[in-house]
């Protein structure tokens, strides 16, 4: 039996008749509006308002409604043009929209950006099913993985299963505050062309559209495993940047474990995704770029830090620093922790058990340079403590 060989991605991209692009204007909205959810949807909302044959020009932003100061923070965004509570004193773009109610909000989109973080997607999948524009292509902006006993699945593949829409992702070395500045920095996106991709579709000139600026560069690729990986379990390796640099133990330490924590994310992905790419995690922005930036300035390196020159639990130090954001992290350890332990495979990730037995376990910062030298295992307790 033959088989009709798949097209690649530039052989779909030179077929399309830019004549009857079918999907133009393209509706955008951002579900999520906290600090990189806000910083997204301003980026894209300054590209729609620059290409109104190609988008229309208002973007949406789901938010979820709070009080801040005594005003709904939708109303401090629609009328002040500013995110006061998840990204202040950035000016906005008055065609970016912020809609309290979530179907409301993604009402005749066919562009779904979904960025919040990823303890709350499945809660708002159960929300969107049956309720988005049919023909709506997404991409997720979150860096995060969902993880269960034995199995690992990227958030990009649950929300195409939950919604059955083709979707994306994009992460890269993009803390959210330097890129709303409009401080230079490259971003990965990877979206594979969809098998019922039809001419005029979201493709990588639609993309790059919506998504490059003069400030941020963007860069499209089809290995959206090892895109989602890195961006997923660098924040496990920034926590133990943050543990050894809060106890100063100088730039050679920060590097062993980055170091490490790179060779444990390829590791990863070769285990779990085959198909995730080690040049991905080595030459993208997404890979050893948002390594290092999440590694020096992130939250999760932040929050870390202070942990370890304070004493506090991880939960203390993330409701008194962040204000209602969240360092990923914290939960994907948990969950990194729970899926190895279950498929017998811990002394594959030292660094990463390592860092988890420290964040909840109260095992000790000290234990470090012990792995690093293989003679520690987590079967051992002594060390902790
Ligand atoms: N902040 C950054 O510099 C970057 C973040 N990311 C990733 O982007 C994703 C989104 O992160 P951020 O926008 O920074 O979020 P954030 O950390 O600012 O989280 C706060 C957001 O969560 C929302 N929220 C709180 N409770 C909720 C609930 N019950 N249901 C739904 N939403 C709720 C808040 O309204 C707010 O919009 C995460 O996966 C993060 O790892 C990626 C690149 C940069
Ligand atoms: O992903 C990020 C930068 O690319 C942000 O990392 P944090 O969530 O640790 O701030």
């Amino acid at each position: 039996m033959t088989t009709t060989p798949k097209k690649t991605h530039i052989q779909m991209l030179n077929e399309v008749n830019y004549n009857s692009i079918e999907m133009a204007p393209f509706r955008v909205v951002s579900v999520g509006s906290g600090n990189w959810g806000t910083c997204v949807a301003k980026i894209m909302a300054e590209n729609t308002r620059e290409n109104p044959l190609l988008f229309n020009q208002e973007v949406k932003m789901w938010v979820y409604e709070e009080e801040f100061e005594g005003r709904k923070l939708t109303d401090i965004i629609n009328e002040d043009h500013v995110n006061a509570k998840y990204l202040p004193g950035i000016k906005l773009p008055d065609n970016l929209k912020a809609v309290p109610d979530l179907l409301e909000a993604v009402k005749d989109c066919n562009i779904i950006i979904f960025n919040i973080p990823h303890q709350f997607l499945e809660g708002i999948l159960k929300q969107l099913k049956g309720n988005i524009h049919p023909k709506a292509r997404a991409i997720s902006c979150l860096k995060g993985l969902r993880v269960d006993e034995n199995d690992v699945e990227l958030l990009s593949d649950i929300i195409t299963k939950e919604l059955g829409i083709h979707c994306g992702c994009l992460a890269g070395a993009n803390l959210a505050i330097e890129v709303a500045n409009q401080k230079f920095s490259e971003t990965t996106i990877a979206y594979p062309l969809p098998s019922d991709y039809v001419a005029g579709d979201l493709d990588d000139t639609v993309l790059y559209t919506l998504f490059h600026r003069p400030y941020f560069h963007v860069h499209i690729v089809e290995d959206i495993s090892g895109v989602s990986i890195a961006g997923a379990l660098k924040n496990i390796v920034a926590i133990g940047v943050g543990f050894v640099d809060g106890l100063q133990w100088g730039e050679n330490a920060k590097a062993s474990i980055m170091r490490r924590g790179l060779l444990e994310m390829i590791k990863f992905g070769e285990l779990f995704k085959p198909d995730s790419k080690v040049a991905t995690f080595c030459q993208e922005s997404a890979g050893v770029a948002d390594l290092f930036t999440t590694c020096t300035g992130g939250r999760n390196f932040k929050l870390a830090y202070r942990m370890a020159q304070t004493g506090k639990s991880a939960n203390e130090i993330e409701e008194e620093m962040l204000n209602g954001q969240s360092a990923q992290g914290l939960i994907t350890a948990k969950e990194i922790h729970e899926l190895v332990k279950n498929r017998r495979l811990t002394d594959e990730f030292p660094l990463f058990e390592t860092i988890y037995q420290i964040l909840f376990h109260g095992v000790s910062i000290g234990i470090l340079p012990y792995m690093l030298e293989n003679k520690w295992s987590v079967s051992k307790p002594n060390y902790s403590g």
